[in-house]
């Protein structure tokens, strides 16, 4: 029996032996492009998946494209392995027009493929519009529209995202279809929830769990803590955990305060102009290496994984929502590479810490890394862990910084209550002494203003997630398998729970318990909420600390503020700003008096 195996990818030939078939060489490759571990993953486990492949190839030469568009969101095999499945489809897409040309001949195996393809396809169908798995189902599906096969409106909504319309985007979307509504997004059926309602129902039912786009997968890894469910969630959690809770917090505080002083001596001392952003993506990064991974500076080989790390991770995080189309050129294709060099990095490191662990020179509470092998994480875990962590660690404080710094600027009166809780937290220590946990407790109005930053700009658009089982809300039924979306900017900026949504106003941050439930989510809720916001909040205060009491600042003229996601809020040009030292202007003011 023939099967089309891509011929020029090794492990499509290693496949194509497994199973003893011949492999001819085609545009199906692209479609088999799962990634460099995939591959693994996908001979262990995932028989079914590329089954699945082939039927829908074979699908795919009997059907015209419209209708290949409507199959993509239904199951293949199992509901996970069409879920990944369907990621890919933009590639399919392009596979197709090769097809064309694959050899007609040996196409009865591909036929026999598409009867039995369009049997479970036709059987699926039938169960999406009356109910699945044989339940009775009364309710509707949410209103919306999947739009066009395929492409449904992720080409849209990513166009508004990268033009800063995303909100708008959302707004029109939830004015038209109302605060449960349904689309298509990156090929999956999508459920959008908006308002506090939705918020907590996401955060509290059991079965949506969290889930990753197929670019991030395939990038970080498909073994993150993302990824595990039950007790293994709770298992990789806890060892996180270990080093962002408060106490844990609390002895990071040196740390921070070195990396901070450090780098604004490097990066911002006798600058007249600095990119905002880029220099807090390097700060945040410093920081999360020494406190988390213990990279300390002193040594000449943590120093160059540094830089590795630093240079990798700039790129990969550019591919997070991007179609994951992985040929030769496309953007997808250069975070890929980045990203196997970033796991090599990692592997060095854990090779590292192993041998040190087992020669009792470390031990498992200095670094998360030393901690996950002593916990007896796999390796593959740890890396895909580790890749996660630098991920979800220092661009989003990066961007929460970037943008506080931003609206402070633009803001008079809330920059100088700023400026005066950290003079008074200044004027009680020593030039060079650092600053300590007690500090932190009096800055309370800067960290209302860092919260009032992340509900009008959230690093994270919104939490992914996927159904494991039908459900019901808002009197809509959501399929199991379907992606659900809660973009946190439409709650936050709803003017019934936050009046004159778009101005900068710390105050309704000052007490946080009168911000009522479910309203405010930059950082997720439930089970999942981030482990890292403590963390976050102390990087954030020590950050502004030194910044304000060191510098003055305004946007440079060439600098227009505006950003773009993606999908993480990227200022334009980086947010330049000009800048000048503080005591330059005590100096200019004693001269003049
Ligand atoms: C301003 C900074 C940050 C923001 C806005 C943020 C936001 C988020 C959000 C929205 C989630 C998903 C929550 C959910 O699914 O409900 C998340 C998860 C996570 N974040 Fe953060 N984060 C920040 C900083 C950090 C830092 C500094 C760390 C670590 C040092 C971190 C580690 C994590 C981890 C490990 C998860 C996964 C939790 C799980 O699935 O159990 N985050 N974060």
């Amino acid at each position: 029996m023939r099967v089309w195996v891509a011929g020029f990818e090794p492990w499509s030939r290693e496949l194509a032996a497994r199973r003893g078939t011949s492999s001819s060489g085609n545009g199906v490759q692209a479609l088999l492009e799962f990634g460099e571990r995939e591959k693994w993953g996908g001979v262990r486990t995932g028989e079914g998946r590329q089954r699945g492949c082939w039927n829908a190839v074979a699908a795919q030469r009997g059907l015209s494209e419209h209708r290949w568009g409507s199959l993509s969101i239904q199951n293949l095999r199992s509901p996970t392995d069409t879920h990944r499945f369907a990621q890919n489809f933009a590639t399919l897409d392009l596979v197709t027009k090769q097809l064309a040309a694959m050899d007609a001949s040996s196409s009865w195996v591909m036929l026999a493929g598409a009867v039995t393809f369009l049997a479970v396809v036709v059987a699926s169908l039938s169960m999406l519009l009356s109910g699945s798995s044989g339940k009775k189902k009364t309710k509707p599906l949410p209103p919306g529209s999947f739009g066009v096969p395929l492409i449904g409106q992720t080409l849209s909504l990513l166009r508004a995202l990268r033009a800063n319309a995303g909100e708008d985007w959302l707004r029109h979307w939830v004015t038209t279809y109302g605060p449960v509504s349904r689309l298509s997004f990156f090929g999956c059926p999508t459920a959008i929830l908006i308002g506090p309602s939705g918020n907590k129902f996401v955060f509290s039912s059991g079965a949506i769990t969290p889930k990753a786009t197929e670019s991030m997968a395939r990038m970080i890894g498909r073994r993150t803590i993302r990824d595990v469910a039950g007790d293994e969630h709770r298992r990789v959690r806890a060892m996180m955990v270990q080093f962002l809770r408060p106490d844990a917090c609390r002895r990071h505080v040196a740390g921070m305060d070195a990396e901070v002083r450090r780098h604004l001596d490097a990066e911002w001392r006798g600058r007249g102009t600095v990119a905002v952003m880029p220099a807090m993506k390097d700060l945040t990064f410093d920081v999360m290496c020494t406190v988390l991974f213990s990279l300390g500076r002193d040594d000449g080989e943590n120093e160059a994984v540094r830089r590795v790390l630093s240079a990798e991770f700039q790129q990969l995080v550019k591919g997070i929502s991007v179609v994951p189309l992985n040929l030769p050129f496309t953007s997808f294709n250069k975070c890929l590479a980045a990203s196997r060099r970033g796991r090599h990095a990692v592997a060095g490191v854990i090779n590292e810490r192993r041998a040190k662990l087992e020669r009792g020179e470390n031990s498992a509470v200095n670094d998360v890394v030393t901690h996950m092998i002593a916990e007896g994480l796999p390796e593959e875990e740890i890396i895909d862990n580790v890749m996660f962590l630098i991920i979800a660690a220092h661009d989003t404080t990066a961007a929460l910084l970037t943008f506080l710094i931003r609206y402070l600027e633009a803001n008079r009166e809330a920059y100088d209550k700023v400026l005066h809780e950290q003079e008074e937290v200044a004027r009680c220590k020593a030039p060079e002494e650092a600053l300590s946990w007690e500090d932190l407790s009096k800055m309370r109005y800067t960290w209302a203003a860092a919260l009032e930053t992340l509900r009008l700009v959230p690093p994270v658009f919104s939490v992914l997630r996927k159904t494991t089982d039908d459900i019901e809300f808002g009197g809509y039924r959501i399929p199991k398998g379907w992606q659900m979306i809660q973009p946190m900017s439409t709650t936050q900026w709803d003017p019934t729970i936050f009046p004159d949504p778009g101005r900068f106003d710390p105050a309704r941050f000052e007490d946080t318990s009168a911000v009522p439930p479910f309203c405010f989510i930059p950082f997720g809720g439930g089970p999942r909420v981030c482990p890292g916001n403590e963390f976050a909040r102390v990087e954030t205060l020590v950050a502004v600390h030194y910044i304000v009491t060191r510098y003055r600042w305004k946007l440079n003229p060439g600098c227009d503020g505006s950003y773009a996601r993606f999908p993480l809020p990227y200022p334009s040009q980086g947010l330049l700003i000009d800048i000048e030292p503080m005591h330059h202007r005590q100096a200019l003011k004693q001269s003049n008096a």
